[in-house]
């Protein structure tokens, strides 16, 4: 890669490692200053490989940053009324901070069913109705690890985002719409895209910044884009490789030829995918300084 296009790389994974270090000193000021470990509870159900992926690196993670990290691995038969017991039991638990139920969820569960039941001051995901309403109308609450990923990492690429125009393709509850939020209290012009848009090209060519969020491999094409456009690449899509029998990481954007007309480009794997699981760490933080009462300090985090 040429010195010109390296530069154009938003490096997630060491942003992600920046801030797991200062959640690392914002967890040890928390044990000193309350006399215990602030505390995520995990809740994995079944044996989809990537969950299992996802869950052990959140465990870690939470440990090395000197969190307490409680983690509920449950066969893929659990009833849904054995999940919401324990997601009962993990609201009235003191010792944890943060709940997070792993998705996606086996197809006899209600998902919305279970997420209404995690008490919406340990919902470190932000996908309870309450924090989405939060975020909608401005109020404090936890937003969404991966659209608050994003939006770091677009303020520290490009600083103020104050009347930029913003197109996320995606209306997902988890991204898309958490996303198109963000950008707006920004003061961001935002342009939601989906399945239904006509000429999507043609909307993504007016864009300063481009979150692509679809679920579909390389489907964004250099040539969409504005010259110079920021693009932040959701996707986490598994292809065929060359090799016979093995896979390779791909975005929903096609990397190389958006790569010589961005001016700013995450990379899949080492983008959004790292930043996701530090902002996970972090909402649990923030989680564990509110439900102490103790002041977290400004911009520690
Ligand atoms: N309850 C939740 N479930 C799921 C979430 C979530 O935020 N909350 N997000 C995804 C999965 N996810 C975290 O849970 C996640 C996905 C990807 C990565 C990541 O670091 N990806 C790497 C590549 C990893 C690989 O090689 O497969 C990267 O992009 O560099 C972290 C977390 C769905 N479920």
């Amino acid at each position: 890669m040429t010195e010109a296009n390296a530069s154009k790389l938003i490096d997630g994974k060491s942003f992600a490692e920046g801030l797991r270090a200062r959640v690392a000193t914002a967890a040890s000021r928390f044990k000193a200053a309350v006399g215990r470990k602030a505390g995520l509870a995990v809740v994995l159900v079944g044996e989809d490989p990537a969950s299992q992926v996802y869950v052990r690196s959140k465990g870690k993670q939470t440990v090395a940053c000197g969190m307490s990290s409680f983690e509920h691995k449950l066969p893929a038969s659990t009833s849904e009324a054995e999940l919401l017991a324990l997601v009962a039991k993990l609201n009235a638990d003191q010792a944890v901070d943060g709940i997070l139920v792993q998705l996606p969820l086996p197809d006899h569960v209600d998902e919305q069913k279970v997420i209404a039941a995690i008490s919406p001051d340990k919902d470190v995901d932000g996908f309870h109705v309450t924090n989405a309403g939060r975020l909608a109308v401005g109020q404090p609450g936890f937003v969404p690890c991966t659209p608050l990923g994003c939006l770091m990492m677009l303020k520290h690429r490009l600083g103020s985002l104050d009347g930029l125009d913003a197109v996320v393709i995606g209306r997902s509850n988890i991204v898309g719409k958490p996303m198109a939020q963000l950008l707006l209290a920004e003061s961001c012009t935002v342009t939601v895209a989906h399945s239904r848009t006509r000429d999507l090209p043609a909307v993504v060519r007016r864009a300063d910044i481009v979150v692509a969020a679809v679920g579909r491999p390389e489907m964004v094409k250099g040539e969409w884009l504005k010259p110079g456009a920021t693009v932040i690449d959701v996707g986490i899509n598994r292809v065929p490789a060359a090799e016979e029998g093995k896979t390779r990481l791909v975005g929903d954007v096609d990397f190389a030829s958006a790569l010589a007309v961005a001016g700013a480009i995450t990379p899949v794997p080492g983008g959004v995918g790292p930043m996701t699981i530090a902002v996970l760490l972090r909402n649990t933080l923030v989680a564990a300084y509110r439900n102490a009462g103790v002041v977290l300090e400004k911009d520690a985090l």
